[in-house]
């Protein structure tokens, strides 16, 4: 695992934005694997910033979303797709339709798991994935115990992860209680994978990120044993190592 160690978070959306302005300018059809929380937003910017300055095109750039909440349509503002829209597809030119993520209002959510597989094979699988880091180390919605082989799926997400996320919601209550999520294995099989951590809230999970064993208990862990994996972190992340 390669590690950046940088010094705030603005420098580590800087430092993340540089990667994957790279992979998108060396190759004229990348696909890229994104993430939602807090942590991307930066970085989401910073690529904006480098698309209105004429620096980078997302014309030939497919992307896949590891995540979506169960039973939240595409236009709910708190589901992942309008994240996504808001802050960043909105303000590039990637098309639409080069833009995936699990539909989480889908009636058969099973058949839309075996379908987003197909999917991400059908287009060559991930050049490069950026991760957000759970404070369970969960990636994704991988939460412990999930399977290091599991293929994208629905999940029952854990009450921490649910109180985590509610601030983005009116109440805990409004949390949903499923998601879709990329599999552990799915995520190991992209090219590259670039994991952001920023704030002392993450500093221990960080720790058994670099220094724990390799465990489902801790699902990031599994990242130890990918080849190409850039660990781009912020002071304050680093604080407990
Ligand atoms: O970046 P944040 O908001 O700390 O979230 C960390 C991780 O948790 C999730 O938001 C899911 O709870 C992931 O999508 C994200 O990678």
């Amino acid at each position: 695992m390669e590690m950046i160690s940088v010094k705030n978070y603005d420098e580590l959306s800087k430092k993340a934005c540089e990667l994957l302005v790279n992979q998108v300018k060396n190759s004229d059809s990348s696909v890229l694997g994104l993430a939602t929380g807090s942590t991307p937003e930066g970085l989401y910017q910073q690529l904006i910033n480098e698309y209105r300055n004429g620096h980078v095109s997302f014309g030939h750039v497919t992307t896949f979303n590891l995540d979506e909440y169960a039973g939240v349509a595409a236009d709910d503002p708190n589901s992942y797709r309008y994240y996504m829209n808001e802050k960043f597809f909105n303000h590039i030119d990637l098309p639409d339709e080069q833009a995936y993520l699990p539909p989480g209002d889908a009636v058969d959510l099973e058949k839309e798991c075996h379908d987003y597989e197909t999917l991400i094979a059908d287009s060559g699988y991930v050049d490069l994935q950026v991760l957000g880091l759970g404070l369970n180390g969960h990636i994704g919605f991988n939460e412990p115990g999930t399977p290091f082989d599991s293929r994208t799926h629905v999940v029952e997400l854990d009450e921490s992860t649910r109180e985590a996320n509610a601030r983005f919601f009116p109440s805990i209550d409004d949390v949903p209680k499923k998601a879709l999520t990329m599999g552990i294995g799915t995520i190991m099989e992209s090219r590259q994978v670039v994991l952001l951590v920023s704030g002392s809230k993450k500093a221990d999970a960080v720790k058994q990120l670099v220094h724990g064993k390799v465990t489902e208990d801790f699902p990031a862990s599994i990242l130890q044993k990918h080849q190409n994996v850039t660990l781009i972190t912020d002071e304050a992340a680093l604080s407990k190592l």
